[in-house]
């Protein structure tokens, strides 16, 4: 079969990227064209991306936005089908998607209304030659999409709505009700109301015919009070129709045969050749496993574990290149581990694709002590590069790595190593296993190879996801 989705985001990859959220968004589109399913992505024209679709044509119109007209401009860069929502009065402005210099704009309620709203007229009416069938949302700034839809007419169209990370709630207060364009009587704790307001998330959350996430462990996490974050009982309330579906990563982009130099599950010498290369370039000399953490400074990471657990890994022989930003307390503490172990951890504060591929591909492990992890990208990036993850047994993480315990072992199946609880003595214990493994080269060897052998692309993922819009559909 197959048919068309309106996927309504605040950011995806090429144009603008804060996370992981951003890779998801862009991958999908050709993820799903095999599957016969055609998305188009709505993105706000940012003041960054407006020169891009200066030349497109407008295929759609919005008197009213909030203070001023919007319109929408149809064109496509780097493969992404895009649709950009130019109102200048809300996004052609200094900074990222979500803050400028002086912090968060403090009408993004509104900013990601408008988005949502015009995401919600598109799929309802549809353009002139473009009708989705469903609408696919994604996080907080697209959750008011599907609420537009079941409070104002959905005109054929359903909807999903994918939770990346349930943190961010999109709150505002009660009185904004009707500003937002919500009916007063769905202001109950059933639909709407969520501690006294409106949470953006919520109202897709309880509007939107179906919810993923973005991993199964993650799916089942959410109704639980550790990880819900509130909304939990929204959640489980919607149980049957909740499910979780795998990110992939895009394999063009990462792949360990276009690296400079090359290497394969068949040719390891380009990752020796990479590993020297890099230990160069952060004036680094280490004995054992030299390992990465490229990630957002943030508690969710675990980042706050690493000056518990670092001191006697590099006592062991291991090593560290920390690459990340965030949280100013984190990035200092990453700093100053780095001042202590001179020749064995360095830090880059800062964001950097391109340096991003040379650890994955010099490093032997990759660390990812998360607290929460809705599915995450970096242990997979790390697999498929034999750079052997080291995750705690949480969300995603949990349902892509498995652990080199003695049963995986003997399978043989591990593919990294895994710890829990998520505190200092596990993740410890965690880093001790890999400086013992690495010191056995043979089975070093095996892991590896079962790493890069695991399948992380977008082709199960992308059939799940197009099993569900056919069942919406239907
Ligand atoms: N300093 C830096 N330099 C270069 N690259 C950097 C970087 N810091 C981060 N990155 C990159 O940004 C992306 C982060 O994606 P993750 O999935 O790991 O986490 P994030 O929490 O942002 O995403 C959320 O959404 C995604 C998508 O659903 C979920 O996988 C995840 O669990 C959820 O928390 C990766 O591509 C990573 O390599």
């Amino acid at each position: 079969m197959g048919g068309r989705v309106l996927s309504v985001a605040s950011e995806s990859v090429p144009l603008v990227k804060t996370g992981g959220l951003a890779d998801v968004v862009g991958a999908l589109p050709a993820a799903l064209a095999a599957t016969g399913w055609e998305m188009r992505v709505l993105l706000p024209a940012y003041r960054a991306l407006r020169p891009r679709a200066a030349d497109w044509p407008v295929v759609w119109q919005e008197p009213d936005l909030w203070g001023g007209p919007g319109r929408v401009l149809a064109g496509e860069v780097a493969g992404v089908p895009l649709l950009l929502l130019d109102a200048p009065h809300l996004y052609d402005r200094e900074g990222g998607p979500y803050s400028g210099p002086t912090g968060d704009h403090p009408d993004n309620a509104v900013r990601f209304a408008a988005l949502s709203w015009v995401g919600a007229q598109i799929a309802r009416e549809g353009l002139a030659d473009w009708k989705p069938d469903v609408l696919h949302a994604h996080d907080w700034q697209a959750g008011l999409a599907p609420a537009y839809l079941a409070y104002h007419g959905n005109g054929g169209c359903r909807s999903v709505i994918t939770v990346h990370n349930i943190a961010f709630q999109g709150w505002a207060p009660a009185h904004m009700l009707g500003v937002l364009r919500l009916p007063g009587h769905a202001f109950h704790p059933e639909a709407l109301e969520y501690y006294g307001g409106i949470s953006s998330l919520k109202a897709g959350l309880v509007t939107a015919d179906w919810i993923t996430t973005v991993s199964p462990t993650y799916a089942a996490e959410l109704m639980r009070p550790e990880f819900g974050m509130g909304l939990q009982g929204v959640i489980a309330a919607r149980g049957p129709v909740v499910s979780g579906i795998l990110n992939g990563v895009d394999t063009a982009l990462w792949d360990p045969g276009a690296e400079d130099p090359p290497f394969g599950r068949k040719a390891m010498a380009g990752k020796a050749a990479a590993r020297t290369a890099l230990c160069t370039e952060f004036g680094l000399e280490v004995p054992g496993p030299l390992a990465i953490v490229v990630s957002r400074l943030t508690d969710q990471k675990g980042i706050d574990l690493l000056p518990e657990v670092v001191p006697d890994f590099v006592v062991a022989g291991g090593g560290l290149i920390v690459l990340g930003s965030g949280d100013p307390a984190l990035e200092g503490a990453v700093r100053n581990l780095a001042d202590r172990f001179p020749g064995r951890v360095a830090a880059r504060i800062g964001y950097d694709e391109t340096l991003s591929h040379r650890l994955f591909a010099g490093a032997d492990a990759v660390l990812v002590p998360s607290r929460f992890e809705p599915c995450g990208l970096t242990q997979m990036y790390g697999l498929r590069y034999g750079t052997l993850p080291v995750v705690s047994l949480v969300g995603g993480l949990a349902d892509t790595v498995i652990g080199a315990n003695p049963a995986a072992l003997a399978g043989p199946v591990a593919t990294g190593i895994t710890f829990h609880p998520v505190d200092a003595l596990a993740f410890g214990r965690a880093l001790s296993q890999l400086v013992q493994l690495y010191r056995q080269p043979k089975l070093w060897a095996k892991l590896r190879a079962n790493a890069m052998a695991q399948p992380v692309g977008w082709e199960t993922s992308a059939r799940t996801y197009a099993a569900l819009y056919e069942r919406l559909a239907a």
